[in-house]
């Protein structure tokens, strides 16, 4: 493609060299420069792009778009000076690939918890309907059957656009996709053209990154301020921040609530352990979830495809053949009558939601041992709120580690335990090695008693220095249960 075209949208400050040379791909990383590649410097969290661009031309890049050209500009190399290459990289990868999610109908959710659950029902209900669908999440990408493995939840502005392009190229008509807050801050969604947008939920999280709550909520709504007029905005009439979300958008704007009236509404009739009865806007239907967080994820699914023109009955239809995502409130059931649950709870809230499921099912019938730890390098605010809301529900609660990354896995759990007073102390006990906790909950565990094992879900990895090493909850479990 010619440089000139993919510049459509940008507005170049300055530029120096020809603009009509071909230009055979898009690049932010200088590490994966090709022959012919644009290079686009990007200021980082960590280091400088510009750093990078004598190393990019050296690969072969032909041109840089960048906010300051080099002192002494390579010949037959074309520089590009905008204000901004975060603005620009979006626009600039929506161009190189045609364009695609123009070409799609594309939804986006976002909000602190439930991306993931609303993101990959919709992908597996709008795939039941019939339709050829992408999928674009933390735990895996999806370009219908095919499985493309998830760096992040939201890809970068490049990679989200080949994926999208190869979504049209497969014959896609819709695509889900999660947009989280360090993807929506950093421009990794500019450019694109949204059919809809979903809000679920705002606690805290990333606050290691946003600063403060107020520049985290400011983030998920620019998500909503950027929809086209076109577009519909869904939002959770149930939170706090629900409205505010929607409070400058241009798209048309539809409510979900289980308390309250809305547009879209939802309660529950019953609860077991393999499911709920819901009434949903007059409707009765049987779910195989449970957790009234649940409910609200059912409901933005059901408002979505209301609003994406499906029919209730059909939409129901579909619904009550819906299970479990990978990794959230997934049960393991022992042969000597307990249950694991696995679950990606790695927020206060997330905990809280996930153990009131647990006891509206247990309904006082059995003791609840929590496993839980917290990820290193990110919020640490969060730490000592995790272990109240572990304690808070649990009978017992075995801290642990979760990722550490790069922190001393001890010093993580002691900023849980800082959290708890003498009295919440007696029911915790701490073991650095998730896997010997995971053990020491399932010799705990007696008939009727439910083990939450929360943080990690469908991670298949713990991340150690710089390093994934292999583990997986559910295989732990399995083979405890097993050898037990
Ligand atoms: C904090 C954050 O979001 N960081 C992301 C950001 O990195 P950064 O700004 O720190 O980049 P950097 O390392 O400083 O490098 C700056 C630029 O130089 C380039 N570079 C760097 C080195 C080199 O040799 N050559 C080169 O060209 C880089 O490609 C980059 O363009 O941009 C990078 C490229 O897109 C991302 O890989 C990186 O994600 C890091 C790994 C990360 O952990 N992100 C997490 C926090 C994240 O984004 N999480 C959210 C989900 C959170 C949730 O809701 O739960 C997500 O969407 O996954
Ligand atoms: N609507 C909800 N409200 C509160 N908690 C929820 C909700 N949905 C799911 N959860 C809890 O949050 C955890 C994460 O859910 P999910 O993966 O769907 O969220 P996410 O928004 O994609 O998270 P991430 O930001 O890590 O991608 C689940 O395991 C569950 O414990
Ligand atoms: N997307 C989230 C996932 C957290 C999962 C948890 N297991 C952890 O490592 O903290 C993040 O990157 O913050
Ligand atoms: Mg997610």
């Amino acid at each position: 493609m010619v440089l000139n075209n993919i510049l459509k949208d940008v507005r170049p400050l300055h530029i120096i060299g020809n603009v009509e040379i071909e230009v055979t791909g898009v690049n932010i990383d200088s590490r994966r420069v090709k022959e012919g590649n644009l290079f686009i410097a990007m200021k980082g969290t960590q280091m400088d792009g510009h750093q990078f661009i004598g190393k990019a031309i050296e690969l072969g890049a032909r041109s840089v778009l960048c906010e300051e050209i080099p002192q002494n500009p390579v010949d037959g190399v074309t520089y590009i000076q905008v204000t901004s290459t975060e603005d620009a990289v979006g626009k600039v990868a929506t161009q190189f690939y045609g364009d695609p999610s123009k070409k799609l109908k594309l939804v986006g959710v976002t909000g602190t918890n439930g991306k993931t659950t609303i993101a990959t029902l919709l992908y597996n209900m709008f795939r039941k309907f019939g339709y050829k669908c992408g999928l674009i999440s933390t735990v895996c990408n999806y370009i219908e059957d095919e499985e493309i493995p998830a760096d992040h939840t939201t890809p970068d502005p490049v990679e989200l656009n080949f994926l999208l392009h190869r979504m049209v190229e497969a014959g896609c008509e819709y695509v889900f996709m999660e947009c989280s807050s360090h993807a929506i801050a950093q421009k990794r969604i500019g450019g694109l053209t949204f059919t809809g947008g979903i809000f679920t939920n705002l606690t805290r999280d990333h606050l290691d990154y946003h600063k403060t709550f107020e520049n985290y909520r400011d983030a998920k709504k620019a998500f909503f301020d950027g929809l086209p007029k076109t577009a519909f905005a869904i939002t959770n009439a149930d939170d706090k921040n629900g409205m505010v979300m929607v409070q400058n958008t241009k798209a048309t704007i539809k409510t979900y609530s289980t308390r309250v009236m809305a547009d879209f509404r939802a309660k529950i009739l019953e609860c077991h352990f393999d499911g709920m009865y819901l009434e949903i806007d007059g409707n009765e239907i049987g779910v195989q979830f449970i957790g009234k967080f649940n409910v609200s994820n059912l409901l933005a699914v059901y408002s979505t495809a209301r609003m994406l023109g499906k029919k209730t009955e059909d939409i129901l239809l579909v619904m009550s053949t819906l299970q479990s995502v990978n990794g959230r409130l997934e049960p393991i059931r022992s042969p000597e009558g307990y249950t694991a649950v696995i679950d990606y709870a790695h927020t206060p809230d997330a905990l809280e939601n996930v153990l009131n499921a647990i006891h509206e099912v247990l309904n006082g019938k059995g003791q609840v041992i929590t496993v839980c730890g917290a990820g290193g390098n990110r919020d640490k605010g969060k730490r000592p709120l995790m272990a109240q809301e572990a304690v808070k529900q649990s009978d017992k609660v075995i801290i642990t580690s979760d990722n550490p990354r790069f922190e001393d896995p001890q010093d993580i759990i002691n900023d849980m335990l800082a959290g708890l007073n003498a009295q919440q102390m007696k029911k915790v006990i701490s073991i650095v090695d998730r896997k010997e906790a995971i053990r020491t909950a399932c010799m705990m565990a007696q008939k009727g008693d439910v083990i939450l094992i929360a943080g990690k879900g469908h991670e298949d990895y713990q991340e150690i220095k710089g390093v994934k090493h292999h583990f997986d909850d559910k295989e732990i479990v399995n083979q405890f249960i097993m050898h037990n």
